[in-house]
């Protein structure tokens, strides 16, 4: 049996994000999401599910972060949502919703954990939407008001920022499959969203600079892989294009100063306009302080002419798979992070979301998610051996602390280490919260 060390100097960590878990939708002067509506739209979520209530961690923050604690964490992520600070996204401040953030940070502080916060886990104020939402240049403005607003609010409190979580799932997963929220399904309203996203994460890293703020500042793509199947030069090109869709597209821009051009030509054969205007690329190169990186799944794919977006199709390869059907592959997040390493040098990297979906319920006040504590293992020993071929690892944050809100699936898919009774709020730690927090604790585990 296999003994996995990992470095002493890593952080630990577990994440959730406010639609997800909080609740309380319409206390304390929060204002509507986009997450509101497209989920209160028939046919949009599993079951109707909404977020009305989900873990109610609005009121039972306090026992959220004393499950964080117990489990030895050095880093609490969670997200703050947007409308509870803006309701109408721009202009008057809910002090109510700083308040609830100002209460969450000081308990997290008070136990010694570092927050970790993600100004966009995809929470959109609804009043912004309906002035376009990321489709229209004034959201980015508005995001970086948001953010300074922010800034100021948890200087000193608050020493590490996430900008947008992401930015793949805000814009081609919510504007071009239609998957999440707001469900459209343009190509062309998917790429400019992109853009757009991507220059306001670079004038909201800009603006932190300016207030002079003492802390780090990153944003959390997340990621793929798509292992050719063969050597053939069209399998190889045609995984190019898909593991450039996630990752390529959103880091090229931020560490190399432009688009990836082979993928600009190819939005172009669709039909896409790109609309860059002076001085976006200069911003969104700002520089940050680390890079996240969110990873799940990945496979092994080859050509396939009119298959998908890039004529590209995914091969059964008989990978075991998690309860919500994606394909276990931890080989691919070894790729992933030797092949961001490689293409863009050594920032630090947080891995700010990685897990699994297994459902397994409570059986004599216990949950016995073997499944998870596989995934784990794996893909720790993949992130181990990144490290061991030179990625600048500083942290391991974990999807997710509770079973929560997973956006289209509703409640239907846990990822949680913690469970959730949903209709008690009954809390239970699972088979891997005991795990983990062993590994937190030892630095090693048996593979
Ligand atoms: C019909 C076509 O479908 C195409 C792929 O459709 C999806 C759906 C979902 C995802 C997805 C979900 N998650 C987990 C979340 N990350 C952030 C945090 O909030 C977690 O809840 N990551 N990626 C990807 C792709």
């Amino acid at each position: 049996m296999a003994i996995i060390q990992l470095p002493k100097n890593i952080k630990y960590g577990v994440a959730t994000a406010a639609y997800q878990i909080e609740g309380a939708t319409t206390e304390d002067g929060r204002g509507l999401s986009i997450w509101d509506t497209f989920a209160k739209t028939p046919g949009k979520v599993v079951n109707g599910d909404n977020g009305d209530i989900a873990c109610d961690s609005y009121h039972r923050y306090k026992e959220d972060v004393q499950l964080v604690k117990d489990l030895g964490c050095d880093i609490y992520r969670f997200s703050v949502s947007w409308p509870r600070i803006l309701p109408n996204g721009t202009g008057e401040v809910n002090q109510k919703g700083l308040d609830y953030y100002h209460r969450l940070v000081d308990e997290l502080l008070a136990q010694g954990i570092e927050p970790m916060c993600t100004l966009y886990h995809w929470d959109l104020p609804q009043a912004l939407q309906d002035n376009g939402g990321w489709e229209n240049r004034a959201t980015i403005d508005a995001f970086v008001e948001y953010a300074e607003i922010m800034f100021k609010e948890f200087e000193g409190k608050v020493s590490k920022w996430i900008t947008i979580n992401e930015p793949w799932c805000v814009s081609f997963l919510s504007n071009y499959l239609g998957v999440h929220a707001p469900g459209k399904q343009s190509l062309q309203a998917a790429t400019t969203i992109s853009h757009h996203l991507l220059v306001a994460h670079g004038k909201t890293v800009k603006r932190y600079r300016e207030l002079g703020m003492t802390g780090e500042i990153g944003y959390a793509p997340n990621t793929t892989w798509k292992e050719p199947f063969s050597n053939q030069q069209q399998d190889i090109e045609a995984c190019q294009r898909e593991v450039g869709y996630l990752i390529d597209w959103f880091f090229d821009p931020v560490f190399l100063g432009k688009y990836p051009a082979y993928l600009v030509d190819w939005y172009k054969q669709k039909g896409v306009t790109l609309n860059i205007e002076p001085g976006d690329m200069e911003v969104i190169q700002e520089k940050i302080d680390f890079v996240g990186i969110n990873y799940y799944n990945g496979n092994v794919a080859r050509y396939k002419e009119g298959s998908g977006l890039f004529d590209c199709e995914d091969l059964d390869m008989g990978y075991n798979r998690t309860d919500i059907n994606w394909p276990i592959y931890p080989e691919g997040f070894y790729k992933v992070l030797t092949y961001v390493h490689k293409r863009y040098g050594n920032t630090p990297i947080y891995i700010t979301e990685n897990g699994a979906c297994y459902n397994d319920d409570v059986e004599n006040n216990q949950v016995k998610d073997q499944g998870r504590i596989d995934y784990l293992k794996t893909h720790l020993a993949a992130l181990q051996a990144s490290i061991a071929s030179g990625v600048p690892i500083a942290g391991y944050i974990c999807w997710s602390l509770l079973d929560n809100y997973e956006w289209a699936e509703g409640y239907t898919m846990r990822f949680g280490l913690v469970h959730m009774n949903y209709r008690t709020l009954e809390r239970t730690k699972k088979d891997s919260y005991y795990w983990y927090q062993k590994v937190i604790q030892n630095g090693w585990y048996e593979l």
